[in-house]
């Protein structure tokens, strides 16, 4: 009921819900004051005693209950305002940090759309636990003790019944628990399916139009929604249920120890003052609990999101080393390299080894799923679990950190992301400190700055996902936005795939020329594209079953040699269809 790794982060929250605790105890305090007070008027009245002095005192501790009662309501949701808004700071802060140090590679572990529910509504849900439970759990237990110290100095038979009635309700809670945690694990898990099918559908919606396949996916998810509905509904019956047999439990507690108080005025054992006492302050005893009752549900909520939350921070990280790579240049080297990712069975790369010089533009070809891609993110450091070595200059990159590799490699993939805002915007995040003149250098090496003065310059807006850019256009951009980068080495990952011929061109004179300086690792289908480049590694299943440069892999005639000969035929028949048309 208490989860103690949360009460953990709570710091300063821990005295707000301590005041929460106080606040409560003390409008009891001036509820029992209230009620004595009421009873001791009506039993002035009853015995028609016109003592006027006791009269007004009676009616001004009323009056003063009234006031502090007011007071703590006002402070109590002060300090559950306060205590639930820190615990929700430091989660999100938490997890911030944690997406921070799962490092580029984050998406291999969780889907960006459950970080973000669980970000929102996820942290959202805590706030009755924190805000409410916690405080009321303690003080459903501070209440009846308090009451019966009290009443049993008034009537210890009815103040014992009454005390012993109230753990029932706790006992109704637990079974509630046992019966609400399973139907909360379905709904939790059906509300981040649901979220994950409704977001990928919405992104891929051109294409199921494409395909007419949106009818079959809105199918999908109404189905998902009916199954997100009916378990909704279980856990809100589950709820009402409860709280139906708390409610029978708690009055049925206050209507039991009324019956003994009225038998104890019955036989004379108390007066009617105390009667009455005892009678109006014996729901009191059950009130506290029976709120906790209510808290608890919404708070089993924020329990289970805190699950998914804390499943999240303990995720397994990328842990980078501590070394820099020195300044001077570096060849990169491997040897037995393999790699498997996370949850797959099979190596996705294989004993690779390889030597890259500095300044050498080397490519990585071969089919699809051949592990071009994977050897790109390894080289980057985004994943780095690697069998083997990995050498970066001297340097293994287990004992490198990612931000010294971030500072010295650069990839650039064919979906590399272009931010809604201006041109100068995009470029600035590779170097904040650039010049207006650099940024202007930088788009006129991709051709684009023709573009941007006919528009607005620098100041140039991009809609979101670049929705007014072409293909082609936005590629640029983003290899501007590398190019300004002071790395070592370039990384471009099929940076010219699905763009028009004129952009490819233009990229692919800019990777030749930035090769004369720094090294760049080309990943392309197109073997047209690196034939001049000094090494060509052809990767097959996880292995580099070929590499040379260009002649040498020509001279082999095998797998490379087949494929550019295959490309070249399907190039030439399609210019020469193009002529004809
Ligand atoms: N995140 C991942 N989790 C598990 N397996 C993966 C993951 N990413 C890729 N793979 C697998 O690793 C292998 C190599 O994939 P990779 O993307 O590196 O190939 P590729 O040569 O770049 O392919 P393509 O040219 O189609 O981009 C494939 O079998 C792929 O299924």
């Amino acid at each position: 009921m208490i989860k103690i790794r949360l009460l953990k982060m709570l710091t300063s929250s821990r005295r707000q819900i301590a005041l929460q605790i106080f606040w409560q105890w003390l409008s009891l305090i001036a509820q029992i004051m209230l009620i004595f007070a009421f009873a001791s008027i009506f039993d002035l009245i009853l015995h028609n005693e016109g003592k006027t002095i006791s009269f007004m005192s009676a009616l001004c501790t009323i009056g003063v209950a009234i006031i502090v009662r007011m007071g703590c309501s006002l402070a109590y949701d002060h300090a559950s305002f306060f205590a639930a808004s820190e615990i929700k700071q430091s989660l999100r802060f938490a997890m911030f940090e944690k997406l921070a140090r799962l490092g580029t590679g984050y998406r291999e572990q969780i889907p960006s759309v459950q970080i973000t529910q669980m970000l929102t509504e996820g942290i959202e849900q805590l706030e009755t636990y924190v805000g409410r439970y916690l405080s009321q759990f303690f003080y459903a237990l501070l209440a009846p003790i308090t009451l019966f110290i009290i009443l049993v100095q008034i009537n210890a038979p009815t103040s014992i019944v009454l005390l012993c009635a109230v753990p029932l309700i706790s006992i109704v809670i637990m079974v509630v628990m046992k019966l609400v945690t399973s139907v909360l694990s379905t709904y939790f898990r059906s509300y981040y399916q649901l979220g994950d099918t409704f977001l990928e559908k919405l992104h891929g919606m051109t294409t199921l139009k494409v395909y007419q396949a949106d009818q079959t996916a809105e199918d999908e998810i109404v189905a998902e929604s009916e199954q997100f509905r009916r378990v909704t509904m279980k856990v809100l019956s589950t709820q009402l249920f409860s709280t139906i047999i708390m409610d029978l439990v708690a009055y049925g507690g206050a209507a039991v120890g009324i019956v003994v108080a009225l038998s104890q005025y019955h036989q004379a054992q108390i007066t009617l003052q105390e009667t009455i006492i005892l009678v109006l302050l014996a729901t009191e005893y059950f009130l506290p609990m029976r709120q906790l009752g209510a808290y608890f549900h919404m708070g089993m909520n924020g329990m289970k999101a805190s699950d998914k939350i804390f499943e999240f921070l303990d995720l397994t990280e990328l842990t980078d080393g501590d070394q820099n790579l020195a300044d001077q240049e570096f060849t990169i080297s491997s040897q037995d390299l393999t790699f498997t990712y996370p949850h797959a069975h099979q190596p996705s790369l294989t004993n690779i080894a390889l030597t890259i010089q500095p300044h050498q533009l080397v490519a990585f070809v071969g089919p699809s799923g051949a592990g071009k891609s994977t050897l790109a993110a390894l080289l980057s450091g985004q994943v780095r679990q690697y069998a083997g070595s990995l050498k970066f200059g001297p340097t293994e990159l287990s004992d490198l950190s990612q931000d010294s590799l971030n500072d010295r490699i650069t990839i650039v993939s064919h979906h590399a992301f272009v931010f809604k805002g201006s041109f100068r915007d995009n470029l600035i995040l590779a170097k904040p400190d650039a010049t207006d003149q650099e940024l202007m250098q930088a788009l006129k090496q991709v051709n684009l700055w023709d573009f941007c003065q006919s528009k607005a310059g620098l100041a140039t807006l991009i809609e979101t996902d670049a929705a007014n850019l072409s293909g082609g256009q936005k590629q640029r951009l983003a290899i501007a936005r590398a190019l300004l980068t002071d790395a070592q080495v370039f990384i471009f990952d099929e940076a010219t795939s699905n763009i028009d011929q004129e952009s490819e061109a233009i990229i692919m004179r800019l990777i030749k020329q930035v090769a004369k300086t720094k090294t760049v690792i080309l990943i392309s289908h197109r073997l047209a594209n690196v034939t001049d480049c000094d090494q060509i590694f052809y990767l097959d299943q996880g292995k580099i079953i070929e590499s040379g440069d260009h002649q040498t892999l020509l001279a082999q005639n095998g797998a490379y040699t087949n494929l550019f000969n295959h490309q070249a035929e399907l190039e030439s028949f399609t210019s020469a269809k193009e002529e004809l048309s």
